[in-house]
């Protein structure tokens, strides 16, 4: 049935502030794929990144621009002209590009930060703003720290800022500070106060410090915003940003409330959410509204009972809505490429046959290990293996020996073009020994930053994913690995991580240290 009712712009920023997630740091090729993931989802604007930041954000939003097609494609700059002049370089090649400028106007970011005064800023706003449109028409303006600023300059600046040319107006509460019964009253003051308003799109961008940026936009959106800005499992700048798949999934649950739609292809939110925690390394906590583990898993007999008689007892939502699809193909050791074929296309993955024949090398081989293969397993493989950057170092083998009274040791064989290389060593304990191992091979400087383990799926014979944060050179790179056996998957994370590092800096780039002292170049955590 086709809804009426007000259109609500999505704006996705997963690729910009999803990004400034400490810790995280994509590359070209992650932020491509995601990219055509936000293009099947459907979202309206795709924040490709910050150009000015680094070499590698301009060649993303470069790459986005170039190939995405669908979406807006919004490049951020600081209100300068140097800025400015960056994202447009990166960001003109899309079909339908936007510049997003922005400039605090709160006091305590003007009088600290910015060492400017309001005069200042409104020049500066009415300078930048006028620059950006003669590049581009279309200009998106933030006033950063807004919910903290003084509303009537606040006013004051977007009623300049339309004047100016912006066609969005984006209202940030950037240290999620606001309450929803606040934040919605400056919106709906600013919608009463500013010259122009109804000409130009009312966008809003909360954080999520106190937990209310979905609630805050909610807020905003009743009183009148049609824009909001989000990111994929509500990553972003410290606490995040509002999750993407929480204020669609609200804004389709409580139609009846809200009246309001979005474009938003709701089957590919689960698909792009694992998508999203794979390449940025970080994991979507378990009871996470819509995406999480345990979403919509029922614990408890009244409530089993209750699902078992009727399933909207205890779901407002269908699980098939955000793309959780059941089946009833059970796939194990005797299953062929039909069966595997069609339950990955039941997921969403359409593979070449090239990557589904090496997703059934991979699915026999746990299935070998494993009695029956979960769709997460299936997810994983597809996720681990099947998506990835050029491997320098494969696993070819691995062996460990380790003990309550020995000094565990590891020997490990990678293979290298068509040769394979093998060295051993001692650790602190069998991960160590083999993360040691492997840098006596590669003879990369690395310091391993975080190594985290979590099971895929329940039972003895869960599988293991491994997610390893290593730096080189001041750089993050993360890599993730799956096995049934955690050492194997902690070896796979590494090089995963190695592997990205190799491709991202480019060989012809890379320091080696000269002697690894039976792997002593790696420092960090201790394994
Ligand atoms: C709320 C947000 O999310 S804003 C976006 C945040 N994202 C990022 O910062 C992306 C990553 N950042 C970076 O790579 C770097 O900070 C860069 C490349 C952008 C800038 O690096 P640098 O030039 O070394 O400046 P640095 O980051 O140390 O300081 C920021 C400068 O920008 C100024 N500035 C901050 N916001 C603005 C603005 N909107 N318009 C103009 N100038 C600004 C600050 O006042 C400071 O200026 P100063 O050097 O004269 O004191
Ligand atoms: C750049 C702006 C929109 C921002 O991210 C913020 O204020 O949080
Ligand atoms: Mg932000």
């Amino acid at each position: 049935m086709e809804r009426e009712g007000r259109r609500i712009y999505i704006f996705d920023t997963t690729l910009r502030d999803g990004e400034q997630s400490p810790g995280v740091s994509l590359n070209v090729q992650e932020k491509l794929e995601i990219a055509r993931q936000l293009a099947k989802l459907k979202v309206d604007v795709i924040e490709a990144g910050f150009p000015i930041a680094s070499p590698g954000d301009f060649e993303a939003v470069k790459a986005i621009a170039q190939e995405i097609e669908g979406p807006v494609i919004a490049a951020l700059a600081r209100i300068n002209e140097k800025d400015i002049d960056r994202a447009w370089e990166a960001v003109k090649y899309a079909a339908r590009p936007r510049l997003h400028v922005f400039i605090a106007t709160s006091d305590i970011h003007m009088k600290h930060k910015l060492r400017m005064t309001r005069e200042e800023v409104l020049a500066a706003v009415q300078r930048g703003v006028t620059y950006a449109k003669q590049h581009c028409q279309d200009v998106e303006f933030s006033p950063e720290d807004a919910s903290r600023s003084d509303p009537d300059f606040l006013c004051q600046v977007l009623e300049l800022a339309i004047a100016s040319g912006a066609t969005v107006l984006n209202i940030p509460d950037t240290v999620g500070y606001a309450t929803p019964p606040e934040f919605g009253r400056l919106i709906a003051l600013i919608r009463q106060r500013v010259r122009g308003i109804e000409g130009v799109t009312l966008s809003v961008h909360c954080h999520n410090d106190l937990g209310l940026a979905v609630a805050n936009s909610l807020a905003a959106i009743e009183n009148g915003a049609t824009q909001v800005e989000c990111a994929v499992n509500g990553i972003g700048e410290r606490a995040g940003n509002t999750a993407l798949e929480e204020i669609v999934m609200a804004l389709f649950t409580r139609y009846d409330y809200y009246r309001c739609k979005t474009g938003i292809v709701t089957e590919e939110i689960y698909r792009t959410s694992r998508l999203v925690s794979t390449l940025t390394g970080m994991p979507v906590q378990y009871n996470k509204a819509i995406v999480g583990k345990n979403a919509f898993a029922h614990e408890s007999g009244i409530h089993q009972d209750g699902v078992l008689k009727e399933r909207t007892t205890y779901e407002i939502m269908n699980p098939a809505m955000i793309g959780l699809v059941q089946s009833n193909i059970v796939l194990g050791k005797h299953s062929g490429r039909h069966a595997l074929r069609t339950r990955l296309a039941e997921l969403g993955f359409n593979l070449t046959e090239a990557e589904l024949e090496k997703a059934f090398q991979r699915f026999k081989e746990l299935a070998d290990r494993k009695k029956e293969i979960t769709d997460r397993d299936l997810e994983a493989i597809v996720e681990h293996e099947i998506r990835h950057i050029p491997e320098k170092y494969a696993l070819e083998h691995l062996h460990i020996s380790t003990g309550t009274h020995v000094i565990p040791t590891a020997t490990v064989g990678l293979k290298v073009g068509d040769q394979v290389w093998e060295e051993a060593a001692c650790g602190e304990g069998p991960v160590d020994a083999t993360f040691k191992a492997i840098d006596k091979i590669t003879r990369l400087p690395l310091a391993l930053k975080s190594y985290s383990l979590n099971a895929v799926t329940g039972g003895k014979d869960a599988m293991g994913e491994v997610t390893v944060q290593v730096e080189y050179e001041g750089r993050t790179f993360i890599g993730r690995g799956i096995s049934t056996d955690i050492l194997e998957a902690s070896a796979r994370a590494y090089l995963n991580a190695i592997n990205k590092l190799v491709y991202d800096v480019g060989e012809e780039n890379l320091h080696y240290v000269d002697e690894v002292n039976n792997g002593n170049a790696r420092t960090g955590v201790n394994t």
